[in-house]
């Protein structure tokens, strides 16, 4: 888990009471992410989290915040963010719902229900392709636009600064990688994609699930920090890499991949070039990961508490598919 700023019940507190959410009653980090600083908080009136943005800036979080607000007035799954209700003395207004916290971007949205499923099933991949669908129809008339920022043109800029920390055929790999998505991204397929707000890293450890009854109840997608405007396919790309594969190997699991396509496709049909460039994007959703852990791992920032992700899974999940590249079935 990272804690990048520590926050104390009492700094935290007035925060709490500008929102309108009651007095602060206990604030713990919150294990797991590597991105932010984010704690859980309780008030007397409901449980919340906290979150101090450590890499986005204040110009670049009105989209993401937005975003969840839109998602969640249009029925899909996500913590809303709250807004402040009465001037807090630091300079926020009523309405607000980007704060400031320890001279940082802050903000504070629900705490959904349940938990992460990490071993997930075809029942659990079905609800997330579902909601997945879901949400890129709500998005489509989001009116903010923001890119994603973790796309081609980070790619193109990051992989030279990770190239000397990787061996010859990891270079190799890399390179030709890059090379081939330049490729696919200049085609009029490419270009003909679907596109609006996407989550970009939507992982088993970004939804939860209330594990009350026979069928898995879909809680929430959460964790919209690195959403941006780009291709549905790539949200697809990504969100297939992590559900629908073996962890161990990286290869791909037919019956999970099956079950989140038919419940996606149920909702929003992919289109002739969406089915041309599936296993594209799956590419390109492992080259991504490859690089951000890459990054993280050989360029650390400081955190009081930070876990790197293994940069060595995404070249396994890069491998395999270019390796053993899957169309769709359905
Ligand atoms: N809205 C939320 N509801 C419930 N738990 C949350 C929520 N946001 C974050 N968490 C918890 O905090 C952990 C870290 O959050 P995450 O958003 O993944 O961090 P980061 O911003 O660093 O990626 C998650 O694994 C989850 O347990
Ligand atoms: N999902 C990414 C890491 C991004 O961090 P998160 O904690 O914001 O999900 C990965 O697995 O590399």
């Amino acid at each position: 888990m990272a804690v990048y700023t520590e926050v104390s019940l009492d700094e935290a507190a007035p925060l709490l009471q500008s929102l309108g959410l009651g007095q602060l009653q206990s604030i713990t980090a919150c294990a797991g992410g590597i991105e932010n600083t984010n704690y859980f908080v309780d008030t007397d009136q409901g449980r919340y989290v906290l979150t101090l943005f450590e890499r986005l800036s204040f110009a670049q979080l009105p989209f993401y915040l937005h975003l969840m607000k839109h998602l969640a007035q249009h029925g899909i799954p996500v913590p809303e963010p709250h807004a402040i209700t009465a001037a807090d003395g630091a300079g926020g207004k009523p309405g607000d719902i980007l704060l400031r916290l320890k001279g940082k971007p802050a903000a504070v949205v629900n705490r959904l229900r349940g938990r992460s499923e990490l071993a997930p099933t075809p029942a659990h991949c079905a609800a997330v392709g579902e909601t997945l669908a879901r949400m890129h129809l709500a998005g489509r008339d989001f009116d903010r636009s923001q890119p994603n920022l973790r796309g081609l043109a980070w790619w193109n800029e990051t992989v030279p600064v990770v190239l000397p920390h990787l061996d010859e055929a990891q270079s190799r790999l890399i390179r030709s990688e890059l090379a081939y998505q330049n490729h696919v991204a200049a085609s009029s397929n490419w270009h003909a994609l679907p596109r609006g707000p996407i989550h970009a890293d939507l992982f088993r450890d970004n939804v939860m699930f209330d594990s009350e009854g026979d069928a898995p109840q879909l809680t929430g997608f959460f964790d919209f920090y690195f959403a941006g405007c780009d291709t549905f396919l790539f949200d697809i790309g990504v969100s297939l890499n992590d559900w629908c594969i073996h962890l161990d190997s990286g290869a791909h699991d037919a019956a999970r991949a099956d079950a989140f396509l038919a419940a996606y496709q149920a909702v929003r049909r992919l289109s002739p070039q969406e089915r041309v460039l599936l296993p594209a994007m799956q590419r390109a959703g492992a080259l991504r990961f490859w690089i951000s852990r890459l990054w993280d791992f050989h360029l650390p920032r400081e955190a009081a508490l930070l876990q790197a992700h293994d940069p060595g899974h995404f070249e396994r999940v890069l491998r395999e598919r270019v390796a053993h590249p899957r169309g769709l079935t359905c």
